[in-house]
């Protein structure tokens, strides 16, 4: 076998960063792109290291047509390996990206649950993260978004999903495939600049490579790696003032004031606290009442009333649920609750 610095550097960050331990089973997703073939062969070269279980999964989304061909070269690749394989195929066709992406984890969770895999292994890369993050920050997400892919994450309470490769970029991957003459599987729709995606890699990269860094891709994905821990850091600060913050409601004031008093907050608490933490707080809140995602501008009517004078109230956010000021605390008319546990 031959060792690259590539093995090398897959080989460290497995163990510095504690991906997978010994003797675990893996199941990676190998779609046929150049990133996935790299992960597998990777993988499978450092397996007697690892001593892991491993096993490839394909995922055949019925948008292209060459989908069943890819899928076939896939299982071939698997079998010439010795790797047991594994085929989800789609019902019907799926239409959107989004839609191909959240059908292809429900499928990936349920042969791993299916077939005792513990770790779901992606071959997402540096140039994946840089990608996110722009295009999170086009769209005006915040921090969270902009730390998108991360090294780890439990897709179910006994299946994780890992994504090893997050440190090299496309060139990489590509050379080593060239390198090891590793049968790529073009995904032509890859090339379509009538996805966003796809003019952030195919225009926008370059065009920042050419003119302000050449590493662009190294430098954001570096800047993904110092948010996602300010991230995680703001989020469980986030989480103790929201326990604090909450009181219980009161029949006194309830029979007082009709429905006001399904959830309150008190003021008090969250005057003391940056403003960072209550609008982390505010955006928890409203993740577990509306019925769509909290907008930028629902946080902040909800996050003004931290200071607003007595009796100010917002407008009704989506799903019926109004937040007005009582005294010391903000008290909100949840019509629509979809997580109590996580409030009370
Ligand atoms: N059809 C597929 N079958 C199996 N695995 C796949 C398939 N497509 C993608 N993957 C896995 O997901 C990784 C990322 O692929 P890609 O960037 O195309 O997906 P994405 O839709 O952007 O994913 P995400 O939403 O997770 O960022 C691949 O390296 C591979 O491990």
């Amino acid at each position: 076998m031959v060792w690259t610095a590539l093995h090398a550097k897959i080989h460290r960050t497995i163990r510095s960063r504690h991906l997978f331990e010994r003797h675990q089973r893996l199941l990676v997703a190998v779609s046929g792109g150049q990133d996935s073939l790299c992960l597998i062969k990777l993988l499978s070269d450092l397996q007697p290291k690892g001593e892991w279980d491993l096993g490839i999964a394909h995922c055949d989304h019925r948008w292209r047509s060459d989908s069943e061909a890819n899928a076939h070269h896939v299982e071939k690749l698997a079998r010439s390996w010795g790797i047991c394989f594994y085929l989800a195929t789609a019902r019907e066709p799926l239409k959107s990206e989004a839609a191909a992406r959240n059908w292809r984890y429900q499928a990936l969770t349920a042969i791993a649950q299916g077939n005792s895999y513990q770790y779901i292994v992606t071959g997402h890369t540096a140039s994946d993260r840089a990608e996110t993050l722009l295009y999170n920050l086009i769209r005006g997400t915040g921090a969270d978004g902009l730390q998108a892919l991360t090294w780890q994450r439990p897709l179910t309470a006994d299946v994780l999903l890992i994504r090893p490769l997050l440190e090299i970029t496309r060139q990489q991957t590509e050379k080593f495939c060239q390198d090891f003459h590793l049968p790529v599987w073009e995904d032509i729709t890859n090339q379509d600049v009538k996805y966003a995606r796809n003019r952030i890699r195919q225009e926008l990269i370059p065009y920042l490579q050419a003119n302000f860094n050449p590493k662009v891709e190294f430098a954001l994905a570096q800047t993904a790696e110092l948010l996602q821990g300010e991230v995680e850091y703001l989020e469980q600060a986030a989480d103790k003032l929201r326990e604090e913050a909450i009181g219980r409601p009161d029949a006194h004031s309830s029979s007082n004031e009709g429905n006001w008093t399904d959830l309150r907050l008190n003021r008090r608490v969250l005057q003391k606290a940056p403003l960072a933490l209550q609008r982390r707080v505010m955006r928890q809140i409203l993740q577990n009442i509306l019925s769509e995602p909290p907008s930028f501008e629902h946080i902040e009517k909800l996050t003004a009333l931290i200071i607003a004078p007595n009796r100010s109230q917002t407008d009704p956010f989506p799903g019926g649920a109004i937040a007005q000021v009582q005294g010391d605390w903000i008290c909100l008319a949840v019509y629509n609750r979809r997580d109590e546990s996580r409030l009370h």
